[in-house]
């Protein structure tokens, strides 16, 4: 067996988020529609039996690599193996924004997570991995399980459905937007009435909302004029809690006559949704 892969990271979309309650330890419960996109990081592994331990070829800018997700959920494994495994040094080619709620950072801790579970020959079980997953991130459980759901709980109750599979206009305003900041914020809508979604909905995700936006718009104005301009061609929502918005397109084209004409200064990019993680297309292809 090789001693390196290369591995995709990709991006989440949530389609829909309401906020349904509060548990006891503070945390919030989410109905969300997780959707994957075709376009996200990439993470190279190379086992180095010479030298013990997990490291990153590069650090990530304004992350201690300590506290960088990929390494965390490299030795969270390790633990969980409970015996010497080679060491492993990890290139992390990141395309994804940072505090976008694109969930780069639990993609990341996810494809570590399998990605080593295949080199290091640990055949965890997927429960086993998204149980390891779920202390790192409440949305890791949903990239390493690798199909689009309808999340519950706080993310970690998957329930696999199949979304149209459209294509996404992704823009990323000029913020950087933390997640703890919006969940603790006052005017949030946090009673959403519970729905109920039949397991293989593949219904029209826009006529639910996120209960996030209204709180981020009035935040960030970048925000709320992105939303004002996408929302022009078509449904246009926040993802996660932002910065990231998205605008739906029936076809590629569609997406990208859109995308040409957008204002100046905006970065983002063009990708479809998909219902099977990338990761798990890939490992599909080297198994
Ligand atoms: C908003 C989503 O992106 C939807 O997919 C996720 O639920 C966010 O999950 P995450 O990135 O793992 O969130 P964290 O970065 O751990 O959360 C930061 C902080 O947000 C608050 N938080 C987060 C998730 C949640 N369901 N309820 C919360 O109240 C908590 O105070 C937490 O300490
Ligand atoms: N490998 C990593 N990639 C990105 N962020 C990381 C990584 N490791 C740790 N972090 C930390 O996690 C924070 C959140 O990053 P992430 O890209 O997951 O945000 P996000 O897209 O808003 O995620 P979510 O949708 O889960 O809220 C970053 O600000 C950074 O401090």
């Amino acid at each position: 067996m090789s001693t390196t892969i290369t591995l995709p990271s990709p991006a989440k979309l949530n389609l829909f988020l309401h906020i349904v309650g509060r548990r006891a330890d503070g945390y919030h419960e989410l109905q969300t529609l997780f959707q994957f996109l075709n376009y996200g990081d990439d993470l190279t592994l190379t086992l180095t039996p010479e030298q013990p331990g997990a490291r990153l070829s590069e650090p990530v800018t304004g992350v201690a690599d300590d506290d960088n997700l990929v390494i965390r959920a490299a030795n969270a494994l390790a633990r969980r193996a409970g015996k010497t495994l080679p060491g492993v040094t990890i290139n992390l080619q990141k395309r994804l924004p940072m505090g976008g709620g694109l969930g780069g950072g639990s993609s990341n801790a996810a494809t570590t997570l399998v990605g080593l579970n295949h080199l290091w020959r640990l055949n965890l079980s997927t429960d086993e991995l998204a149980d390891i997953g779920l202390a790192l991130g409440a949305d890791v459980p949903v990239f390493v399980r690798g199909h689009a759901a309808f999340g519950e709980g706080v993310g970690e109750q998957l329930t696999p459905v199949t979304p149209p599979e459209d294509w996404f206009v992704v823009l990323k305003p000029e913020c950087s937007i933390n997640t703890g900041k919006i969940f603790s914020e006052e005017g949030l809508t946090r009673n959403t009435p519970r729905i109920k979604i039949a397991p293989a909905f593949e219904g029209d995700a826009s006529r639910y909302r996120n209960d996030c936006e209204d709180v981020v718009r009035k935040l960030y104005p970048e925000v709320n004029r992105s939303l004002d301009w996408l929302a022009q061609f078509g449904p246009a929502r926040l993802t996660g809690t932002g910065a990231c918005i998205f605008g739906r397109f029936p076809t590629e084209s569609a997406a990208r006559i859109i995308w040409e004409s957008k204002p100046s200064g905006i970065t983002g990019f063009v990708a479809q949704g998909v219902n099977i993680s990338p990761l798990h297309k890939k490992l599909t292809e080297l198994n």
